[in-house]
């Protein structure tokens, strides 16, 4: 097969650059520990993806423990400093969640954002403190709250009115008091993808602060002996990278905070500030450090509440993407390649892997660029453009939208697509049947299965003749 070479191809993003040496890694979009041996070969955790696919086959979701956790560690540290040891930092789950996860999170000190029963159940399995976790959700199913109220778990984040009256029934069954936040739309245009945008007025999530209800909701739970209001939430979106969303939406979250204290003469004790820190998948993308992130926070609620003349809260953020995205690597075997001729004579070379959006749904869902490499052996062959897909039934089925990858590429390869810890494993499906692939932690050395890979024996199990 001939390699097209960079001219051949008619369509180019903008910002993607061929590069100098096409076996160098991306730098700021790799786990910590990953690089390309003397080999060739690409390594996580000191151990090699060859002897990975040889022994748990692809694909496979490839996560650097130590990276991830370092992450979530340097979260931790930074708002405890920045915050003077008053803020908490919550995992959401959503991103990605096992067993094993939920462990690490509660052993280096995190807390943990669950948005489900099934995250729940995996919080409780791993025997996270209760006290230590949140329930979020627009639709909370009665079970749901239950169960949560039933664990003991430290807040409910009520997200409509009809739920205020579920969660003290709840409690009421129970005997207890839950402690519950209220989850406030504060009318903030996140710079992000419509998706995954949260908090301007026309979506599902959340009380309307505009429209008064927020305030109508606080009114309620604070007249409901059986729920204790700790404090109000708001989350703008995910995926953004400068703090300009997050200093609106502080503002006008503290605002509706210090309203109460006028209102009704209750100091709240705390505040969430919810998640949505951009990491980098491309070139395109500057993520904020934590630690900066964590400064600027601090200064824009410290700033806004001696504005307002009040106690500054305790202070909750609720990243997800940002400690587990960057962690982890899939790992991809190539199956075929095809040049293909488009618009204005250009040619394509698509290369297809032996997953996709089953997968990684993100590049279909939300036009998502992700970037990949070459793991199983460096090439000194000329670049040509590509587009990697994946196996399924469907044309979308695209997992790196344009890369440059070595003209030599062939079947059997081996190929990483890096940033993939967040929101693909936990966004996958069994579309066409294909079973779910595993997630592999590295550390030091040695590869352990925390989640395995699903079976054609699983997917058929669910089948009743
Ligand atoms: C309420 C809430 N908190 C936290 C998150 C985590 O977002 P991210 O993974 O972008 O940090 C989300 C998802 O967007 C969310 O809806
Ligand atoms: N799932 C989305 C983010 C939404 C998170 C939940 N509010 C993503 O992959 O980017």
């Amino acid at each position: 097969m001939h390699s097209p070479g960079y001219g051949g191809v008619a369509t180019v993003p903008s910002w993607l650059r061929p590069p100098d040496n096409i076996n160098d890694l991306l730098p700021g979009i790799w786990a910590q520990s990953v690089h390309r041996g003397d080999d060739g070969v690409l390594r996580v955790g000191g151990v090699s993806v060859d002897d990975i696919a040889a022994e748990f086959g692809t694909p496979a979701f490839v996560l650097d423990e130590a990276d991830f956790r370092a992450r979530a560690v340097a979260f931790k540290d930074a708002f405890a400093a920045a915050f003077q040891g008053n803020a908490d930092v919550y995992y959401a789950g959503k991103a990605f969640l096992c067993t094993a996860v939920a462990r690490w999170i509660a052993e280096d000190g995190l807390m943990l954002d669950t948005c489900s029963g099934g995250e729940l159940a995996v919080a409780l399995r791993a025997e996270v403190p209760p006290e230590k976790i949140a329930l979020h959700g627009n639709n909370k199913l009665e079970s749901e709250i239950d169960r949560a109220v039933a664990a003991g778990i430290g807040r409910i984040v009520i997200d409509s009115m009809i739920e205020i009256d579920r969660v003290a029934e709840a409690a009421q069954r129970h005997g207890v008091v839950q402690p519950v936040f209220i989850r406030v739309t504060v009318g903030v245009e996140a710079h992000t993808h419509e998706y995954v945008s949260t908090a301007h007025e026309d979506q599902k999530f959340g009380l309307s602060l505009a429209g008064g209800v927020a305030a109508e909701a606080i009114s309620k739970v604070l007249a409901n002996p059986a729920l204790r209001l700790v404090g109000l939430h708001s989350h703008i979106g995910s995926q953004i990278f400068d703090t300009q969303g997050f200093e609106v939406a502080a503002r006008r979250l503290l605002g509706l905070h210090a309203s109460v204290e006028k209102n009704h003469g209750v100091v709240l004790p705390e505040i969430d500030l919810g998640g949505g820190y951009g990491i980098a998948y491309t070139s395109q993308h500057d993520p904020l450090e934590p630690k900066l992130l964590a400064d600027q926070l601090a200064d824009i609620v410290i700033r806004e509440c001696r504005a307002l003349e009040i106690a500054v809260p305790r202070v909750s953020i609720e990243p997800g993407r940002a400690i587990a995205g960057p962690s982890t690597f899939t790992l991809y075997r190539v199956g075929t390649l095809k040049d293909v001729t488009i618009d204005h004579g250009g040619v394509r070379r698509y290369v297809s892997v032996d997953g996709g959006m089953s997968d990684n749904i993100r590049t279909a869902l939300y036009d998502a660029d992700y970037s990949c490499t070459l793991a199983s052996r460096g090439s000194d062959a000329p670049a040509a453009l590509c587009r990697v897909v994946g196996k399924h039934c469907e044309s979308g089925d695209i997992v790196v939208r344009d890369e440059f990858l070595p003209g030599d590429l062939a079947p059997g390869d081996l190929l990483a697509v890096p940033g993939t810890g967040a929101y693909c494993r936990s966004m996958a499906s069994q579309y066409n049947h294909v079973p779910r692939p595993p997630v592999l932690a590295v550390r030091d050395g040695k590869v352990r299965v925390i989640v395995r890979r699903e079976t054609e024996e699983d997917l058929l199990a669910l089948d009743v003749d």
